[in-house]
């Protein structure tokens, strides 16, 4: 059998398989499916440019990556920072990977055809209005949420200025048995996406 290579050219597909990632314990990643969907909900195009607030493992910055023609990755942790750029490097993309502290850190990164924020944060609202000054017209923004009033937080400030729409999904893996294929199932995950309208 052919051996896996990190070359550009074998991931045309999202959803990257997350054993490809180089990891760290203390780091999350968005799991493949999951970013196999906020991939599809993004709509990226290779002429957009893109940002990745709370990049952490960079697994959605390094499929942001493969598709658009710029990409800012940003996180707070300076763990995180050094892993997006391994994986960056790893897959031979192209990133722009800045330390900050998002909203404050967004403030001079200007205009994105698509934005990610990939975290719960307690800090949400101002995230995601700074986020909305930083979107172009006709733009994306996609929220990831665990807790349920993440999810109804992010859908009621999208709701002021996109067309919102809500995703919940449930995913469930295959787990070997003695007698079969047990499926054991994760957190449910809502994947909010917003559209600005055109200007
Ligand atoms: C769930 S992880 C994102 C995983 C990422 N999408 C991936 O595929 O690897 C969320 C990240 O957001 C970062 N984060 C949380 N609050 C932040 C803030 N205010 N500014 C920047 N990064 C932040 C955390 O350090 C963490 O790495």
């Amino acid at each position: 059998m052919k051996e896996r290579s990190s070359q550009k050219w074998e991931f045309r597909t999202p959803g990257i398989p997350d054993s490809l990632f180089l990891r760290d314990e203390e780091i999350p990643m968005t799991k493949e499916e999951i970013r196999s969907l906020v991939m599809s909900k993004l709509r990226l195009r290779e002429d957009h440019e893109a940002l990745d607030i709370g990049c952490g493992t960079g697994s959605v910055t390094v499929e942001m990556a493969l598709i658009a023609k710029r990409v800012v990755g940003i996180d707070n942790n300076p763990k995180a920072v050094e892993l997006t750029k391994a994986n960056v490097s790893k897959f031979g993309v192209n990133v722009d990977v800045i330390q900050g502290h998002a909203p404050e850190a967004l403030k001079d990164l200007g205009k994105f055809d698509r934005i990610f924020i990939g975290g719960g944060s307690d800090i949400l609202e101002e995230i995601v209005m700074e986020a909305l000054n930083h979107l172009k017209s006709g733009g994306r923004i996609v929220i990831d949420a665990i807790l349920l009033e993440t999810a109804t937080r992010a859908v009621s400030l999208l709701s002021e200025r996109a067309e919102v729409e809500v995703t919940q999904v449930t995913i469930s893996k295959g787990m070997k048995t003695k007698n079969g294929t047990a499926m054991i199932a994760r957190n449910p995950v809502f994947i909010i996406s917003g559209e600005v309208n055109e200007a």
